[in-house]
């Protein structure tokens, strides 16, 4: 019975990310935010008839995304409730109808690779782009504020994790708008700061971190990492969700430049999802790998597989650290 629920659970996995997807563009879970509410109201709201506004909202109670409350009302559920002014989370479940469309037919994507023209290969512009460095801004900007929203809790289980006090200047290699960088500079007032991301995506930071009152603490450069030598200065550089989209033979070079651009006694931080978390072993091996695979580059890697790149890079060690969510935030430290 547990084995034929279990595998129900893996045919149906689509039609239950379809139903947290027509919630989230309906915008119901906002909408409930403020009270339950009825068939009528929601049916009013959505502008759906009475009898799909019903269908939509069984299945999501289903789910526990809401959940049904006396004479007729529905509310949020437990997993409907956190979502609410989420703004990152939900623009990540909007941007994965990309991905649904792009494993449509598994089997093709399987079979091509590399050579299929995906949605998603589209959206995240650097993975097919010969010269990414001259890629604009309209091509960066969407999935550089989709980093820029989800960035903070991988951020602070990285802070908390890791001490950066005994550090002089940190450089974020691939650092998108600067997030990560400013929650650091809020935490260690005395470290300096730079960044290094493709020029309209460091441009953005630029802007950004100007607003957030970093201008003078940050200095910004523009580059592509795969033909670039990253800026020296920095006794520890980080590398926040950024290998696990690049090939192996990209990773160990951009390693191989991590390490010469850090002074003996340097350190590198790789913060990103890894594949092989015990009890989580889909979010790398299914759910990343597939993803990836129609994004058209990279993979979640093993932490182990992690140390023998740094190993190769020239690193003298490395070590994991374990953080509070392992699932998203895998932590490894490394010495130059
Ligand atoms: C998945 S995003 C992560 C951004 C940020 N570290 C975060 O966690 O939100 C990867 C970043 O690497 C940058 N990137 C990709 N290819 C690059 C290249 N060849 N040179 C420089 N930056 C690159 C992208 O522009 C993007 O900002």
């Amino acid at each position: 019975m547990r084995r034929s629920r279990a595998l129900f659970d893996i045919v149906s996995g689509f039609v239950y990310t379809q139903t947290l997807l027509a919630c989230v563009e309906l915008d119901l879970f906002a909408y409930l935010a403020g009270s339950a509410r009825t068939v009528d109201e929601i049916a009013d709201h959505t502008n759906l008839s009475r009898a799909s506004t019903e269908r939509l909202l069984n299945a999501a109670v289903s789910l526990r995304l809401l959940m049904k409350r006396r004479h007729g009302r529905y509310a949020l559920g437990a997993l409907g409730a956190p979502l609410v002014g989420n703004t990152g989370v939900l623009a990540l479940i909007r941007h994965h109808r990309m991905a649904y469309q792009d494993l449509s037919d598994p089997v093709a994507l399987l079979r091509q690779g590399a050579d299929f023209r995906t949605e998603l290969s589209r959206y995240w512009s650097y993975a097919d782009a010969p010269r990414p460095q001259q890629i604009d801004d309209a091509r960066v900007a969407a999935y550089s504020e989709i980093m820029a929203d989800t960035l903070p809790p991988v951020a602070h289980d990285v802070l908390d994790a890791y001490d950066l006090s005994k550090h002089q200047c940190l450089l974020d290699v691939g650092g998108g708008e600067g997030v990560f960088l400013s929650l650091v500079g809020q935490r260690h007032p005395a470290l300096q700061l730079r960044l290094f991301d493709l020029p309209a995506v460091a441009a953005r930071a630029k802007t950004r971190l100007g607003q957030a009152g970093f201008a003078n603490r940050v200095d910004c450069h523009g580059g592509n990492f795969h033909a670039d030598a990253l800026p020296v200065g920095a006794d520890v550089i980080s590398l926040v969700r950024v290998l696990l989209d690049h090939d192996d033979e990209s990773v160990l070079r951009l390693l191989k430049r991590v390490k010469a651009a850090l002074p003996s006694g340097g350190v590198l931080l790789i913060a990103e999802a890894m594949a092989g978390v015990r009890g989580a072993e889909t979010v790398g091996d299914a759910y990343f790998s597939f993803y990836l695979m129609a994004m058209g580059k990279g993979r979640a890697r093993r932490a182990s597989e992690l140390h023998q790149m740094l190993q190769a890079a020239g690193f003298r060690r490395s070590r994991e650290v374990s953080t509070r969510f392992p699932i998203q935030t895998g932590l490894i430290v490394a010495d130059a």
